[in-house]
């Protein structure tokens, strides 16, 4: 089984995985980007022609990845395709002028790539996930790099948009069967793990 974990930052993706790192010892942890991510050739989020390059510095990253998330029966990365398509779609709109087409161009572009078998989207209130990064300092770097859309609210609840968008229209991009699970994320991290393993439990190959 592939499973994504999903969701805007502060949403509580890595503070989720961390938890399920130390339940599930036969499920592989990875997340995207890998470490293997070329940082420095990230530009800001602010044109459409930047959002295109990072996309295919993500896809590029997403191909890279695929041997090892082909090599464990179970497998859980904390963000994948879906935050492509939230993240850069948005701009990459711009190019297109229609949501629908800008999607239906990224899957197309990552057809190569292994689609997941579960989608888990920690829903989460914008102001309480900006709320949420302040509170952890974090200052919207992407590990070092300025990310300009996720400087104020607007740009998060755009990419919060995109990802609604996705996971709502999936049958729309693929012919998989991909399971959507949407946890509440603004309840307290021990809600949101308990639902989360109860969904990988029934989920997960044994
Ligand atoms: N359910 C929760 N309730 C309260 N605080 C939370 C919850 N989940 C996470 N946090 C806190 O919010 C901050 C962001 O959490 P975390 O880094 O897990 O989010 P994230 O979705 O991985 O963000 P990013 O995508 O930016 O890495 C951390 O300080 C974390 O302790
Ligand atoms: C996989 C992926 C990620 N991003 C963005 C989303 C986040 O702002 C950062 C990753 O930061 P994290 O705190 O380590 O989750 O990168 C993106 O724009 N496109 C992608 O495909």
């Amino acid at each position: 089984m592939f499973i994504t974990i999903e969701g805007i930052d502060g949403s509580g993706k890595t503070t989720l995985v961390n938890s399920l790192r130390k339940i599930f010892n036969n499920i592989h942890f990875t997340r995207e980007p890998t470490d293997k991510f070329q940082l420095a050739n990230l530009k800001t989020l602010s044109t459409p022609s930047n959002s295109f390059y990072n996309f295919f510095l993500f896809t590029y990253d997403r191909l890279e990845h695929q041997e090892e998330i082909n090599g464990y029966k179970n497998v859980i990365c904390d963000r994948y395709l879906a935050s492509s398509i939230a993240y850069e779609g948005p701009m990459i709109e711009g190019l297109f002028g229609d949501r629908k087409e800008t999607v239906l161009w990224m899957m197309e572009v990552s057809k190569m790539l292994k689609l997941p078998d579960m989608i888990i989207y920690l829903d989460a209130n914008l102001d309480v996930a900006l709320e949420r990064i302040r509170n952890s300092r974090k200052n919207l770097n992407f590990r070092g790099k300025q990310l300009s859309i996720l400087e104020e609210r607007e740009g998060l609840k755009a990419i919060q948009d995109y990802y609604e968008y996705f996971l709502g229209n999936m049958k729309m991009f693929t012919q998989k069967q991909i399971k959507i699970e949407k946890i509440d994320a603004n309840s307290s991290m021990e809600d949101v793990l308990y639902k989360a393993e109860n969904i990988i439990n029934k989920t997960i190959e044994k």
